[in-house]
Order: C-alpha cells, then sequence, then structure tokens
C-alpha cells in the first residue's frame, strides 16, 4: 500500500484528536487555516475548513485549499474528505469582505484563487466527497457540489443564495448544482436564492445521504470513496473527465472574461449596497446572539 507521506496540516484546538493512530498530518508553517490529514491505512485525505468563526473562503484558505487538491492528487490518495472544524458551518461561502469595498489587486487574486480552488477539486482525478457538518450556504454548495458524493447532518441549510444579496451566481456555479438536481427545480431555487434545508436538500438529490453525526458522515464518504476500490484508478478519472470536461474547459478559456465579470458585477454603487446592507444585518444578527 501506499503510504502517503506528504501532507499539510495546522495544530489548532478546535478540532478534537483524532484516535485513529493511522492519520499522519505533518505541520507546515503556510497553512493556517486548514487541517490535511491523510489515513495511512485507507490512503483517504481528510482536508478540515478552519477559519472561525463560519469558514469564509478569503483568499488565504482559497489558496491553502487547492494545494491541499493538489497534494492528495500528487500523492495518489485514494479520495479525499472535505469538512469543517465548526460544529453548525460547513463553510458560509465567499467572504463578503473580500467583495465589499474591495481592493484592486486583492480582490482579482481572489477571484482567480476561486477559480482555481472550484477547477481542481472539481477536476479532480480522484473521488470526492463532502461531509456537510454545517449550514453550507453559496460558495459552501458550490464546494459540495463540486464533490462527488454530499452527506450532510440534520437541521441545516444549503443552496445558491446569492440573489437574496443583489449578486448573481457565476454560470460555473450554476452548472455544477445542475448536474445533481433536475434543471426546473435549480432555476426555480437559485433564482429565489432558496436555502434547502438538509431534509429539502435530500427530497431533491442536492445531498445524497442525511446522517446524525460528523463521524458517521466521514464513515459515509469513506464508504463512497471505498466503493471505487476495484476500478481501475486511469478508467475512473478519465470517464469521470468525460462528465466535467465542458465545464473545465469553458472556465479555463474565459477565465479573464469571467473575472472581468465578476470585477464590473461588484464594483457596480447598487451591488456594494446590497452587501453592505447584508454584512449589517449579518452583523446585528450575529450581536443579538
Ligand atoms: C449577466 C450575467 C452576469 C453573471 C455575473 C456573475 C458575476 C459574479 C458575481 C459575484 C458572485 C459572487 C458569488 C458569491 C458567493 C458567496 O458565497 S457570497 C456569501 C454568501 N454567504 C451567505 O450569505 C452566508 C451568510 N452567513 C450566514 O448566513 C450565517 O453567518 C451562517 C453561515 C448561517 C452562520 O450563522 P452563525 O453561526 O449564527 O454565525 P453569524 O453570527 O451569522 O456570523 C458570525 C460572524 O461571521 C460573519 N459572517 C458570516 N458570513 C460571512 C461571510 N460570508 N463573509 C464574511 N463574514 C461573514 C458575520 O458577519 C459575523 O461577524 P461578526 O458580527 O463580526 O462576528
Amino acid at each position: 500500500m501506499n503510504i502517503i507521506r506528504t501532507v499539510r496540516s495546522v495544530a489548532f484546538s478546535s478540532i478534537p484528536n483524532r484516535t485513529l493512530s493511522t492519520t499522519r498530518s505533518l505541520s507546515t508553517p503556510s497553512a493556517q487555516y486548514t487541517a490535511f490529514e491523510v489515513n495511512d491505512k485507507t490512503g483517504i485525505a481528510t482536508l478540515t475548513l478552519n477559519r472561525p468563526p463560519v469558514n469564509s473562503l478569503n483568499l488565504e484558505l482559497l489558496t491553502e485549499m487547492r494545494n491541499c487538491l493538489k497534494d492528495a492528487e500528487t500523492n495518489k490518495c485514494k479520495g479525499l474528505i472535505i469538512t469543517s472544524s465548526s460544529n453548525s458551518v460547513f463553510t458560509a461561502g465567499l467572504d463578503l469582505l473580500e467583495m465589499y469595498q474591495p481592493q484592486d489587486e486583492r480582490v482579482k487574486s481572489f477571484w482567480t484563487a476561486l477559480q482555481s480552488m472550484w477547477m481542481e477539486l472539481y477536476g479532480s482525478k480522484i473521488p470526492t466527497a463532502a461531509a456537510i457538518n454545517g449550514h453550507a450556504p453559496a460558495g459552501g454548495c458550490l464546494i459540495a457540489t463540486a464533490c462527488e458524493y454530499r452527506v450532510m447532518l440534520p437541521n441545516f441549510t444549503i443552496g445558491l443564495n446569492e440573489t437574496l444579496i443583489g449578486i448573481v451566481a457565476p454560470k460555473w456555479f450554476v452548472s455544477a448544482f445542475l448536474n445533481v438536481v433536475p434543471r426546473r427545480v435549480a432555476e426555480q431555487a437559485i433564482t429565489q436564492g432558496k436555502l434547502f434545508t438538509t431534509a429539502e436538500a435530500h427530497n431533491v438529490g442536492l445531498v445524497d445521504d442525511v446522517v446524525n453525526t460528523k463521524e458517521e458522515a466521514i464513515a459515509k464518504c469513506e464508504q463512497f470513496i471505498g466503493s471505487f476500490k476495484n476500478v481501475n484508478p486511469y478508467a475512473r478519472a478519465l470517464t469521470k473527465q468525460q462528465f466535467r470536461i465542458k465545464e473545465l474547459q469553458e472556465l479555463e478559456q474565459q477565465r479573464e472574461k469571467d473575472l472581468q465579470i465578476f470585477l464590473g458585477l461588484i464594483m457596480q454603487p447598487s451591488v456594494q449596497k446590497a452587501m453592505g446592507i447584508y454584512l449589517e444585518g449579518l452583523k446585528k444578527k450575529s450581536k443579538k446572539q
């Protein structure tokens, strides 16, 4: 069996120590918001998002995620599981502070990092699974739908709620959503900015399974990844590619245009105003709790 040696991780207190003695995690100083562990026995990598309070996806987190995804593939891991160190939020999606009153160079790097991370995840050669142990709005849903399998804990929400913030879900957000949800359900939900409860998401096929604990969710993901054990990885990867190449090529060819559309939209005064009001509302709600 391949023993994986190159892994990234950070030591942080919010994640309880794993009892699994075969899980290997090495610290690298550059990993600030993620833990990356590989189980030596199963060869499965787990990427844990750890940017309290809500794992909002900023430039640094997106860059770390991409590096971990690359490591998992380079080291020929058997599969990759994405989960969160929080008990209530998988990820709150893109960090709104990256897009609200942004600095020119940073916001460009931010969007480029998001594109790169998504292409790496969506196009990953190895099996990918999301253990959604908390809310997954917008960018959180994007990460989940980029994976091949999703399992979610009860009483959380998931969906593309961009229109409610006054922004637009880009085409590649929508196309990944359309892979898992019927077109009519998708159109209605995304235009309404609907966040599905776990039960609703399961009902429409946005998530594949519902379990009660994070441990069960990880076990389900491992089971999914294990289901490929008798399949030739090369044949599997090429077959997966056939399903996903169109969206990947589209974004690859249109990266600059996509960036310019993004910048043009978020820099509109009305969009900045809507985002400001939304952020204010989040902060007020947070203070009341
Ligand atoms: C013509 C065609 C054109 C096409 C053009 C396309 C162009 C592209 C346009 C742009 C596309 C952008 C796509 C955007 C994607 C996104 O992901 S946007 C982000 C969407 N996310 C949300 O709406 C989630 C907001 N957050 C919440 O609902 C809640 O926080 C939660 C996730 C349900 C968790 O709740 P709770 O645990 O109660 O935490 P809170 O108290 O609410 O929050 C704690 C603090 O965190 C701050 N915060 C929350 N979410 C974010 C966030 N996404 N970004 C930044 N900050 C966030 C919140 O304000 C609190 O802060 P403090 O008050 O300072 O503690």
